[in-house]
């Protein structure tokens, strides 16, 4: 089955409620000729996050928000995983923050946990699903490699941002703009298999 693409000037509902996200998909999404309204914008509810895989709750909140908009949408599953703590959170990173999205406090918990255990490795799973209003829907799954430092330091990004650096280095997701960020994170990466996939061919 072909997958269906977007055209210029068609409406893409961003599934998602987080702000830091929405940010990355705007600067993601320039230059395509698409129109993007969130799902705040649209006073979409929180949808439960009920599945047991990335790709399980992304399909949950795409295909939500197409329902309820009767417009394509596109949501974002993601996560930190820790090789110490076998790959906690995981899916339950954005239930480890808490009602309040106490992120750090859920990074101190991270670094209390791992102890002095020798092994820092770290990543972050990004799967995004499109999702059309008749139930079509399609993955795409991007992970970016690093390890886990302390204390967390940067002032951009959003939630577990501080407490990651991307490969050996020391420049944590924080310490980046959007734009670094994209050209290497996990929903970077996914998001060039959706462009790939679903989006126009040439930027404007
Ligand atoms: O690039 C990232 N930089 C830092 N933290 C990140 C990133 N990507 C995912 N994360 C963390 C945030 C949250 O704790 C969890 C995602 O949970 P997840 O349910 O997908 O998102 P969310 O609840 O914040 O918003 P929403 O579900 O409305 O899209 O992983
Ligand atoms: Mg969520």
């Amino acid at each position: 089955m072909t997958i269906p693409h977007l055209n210029r000037g068609d409406t893409l509902v961003l599934a998602t409620h987080n702000r830091g996200k929405i940010a990355e998909f705007a600067a993601l999404l320039g230059g395509y000729g698409i129109r993007v309204i969130s799902a705040g914008d649209l006073s979409l509810p929180e949808p439960d996050e009920t599945a047991d895989s990335f790709a399980g709750n992304a399909a949950i909140k795409a295909l939500e928000a197409a329902k309820a908009a009767n417009l394509p949408a596109l949501a974002d599953d993601s996560g930190f995983c820790v090789a110490a703590l076998d790959g906690a959170p995981g899916i339950f990173s954005a239930r480890w923050a808490g009602p309040g999205k106490d992120y750090p406090d859920a990074m101190r918990r991270i670094h209390e946990q791992m102890g002095d255990n020798p092994d820092r490795s770290a990543w972050f799973i990004s799967v995004l699903c499109l999702a059309w209003p008749d139930g079509r829907t399609e993955t795409f799954e991007g992970r970016i490699d690093g390890h886990v430092i302390w204390p967390p330091h940067g002032a951009n990004g959003h939630g577990y941002d501080p407490l990651f650096a991307p490969g050996t280095g020391t420049r944590s997701f924080a310490d980046m703009t959007d734009a670094e960020k994209n050209a290497i994170s996990h929903r970077g990466l996914a998001f060039a298999l959706f462009s790939e996939a679903c989006l126009p061919k040439t930027e404007v």
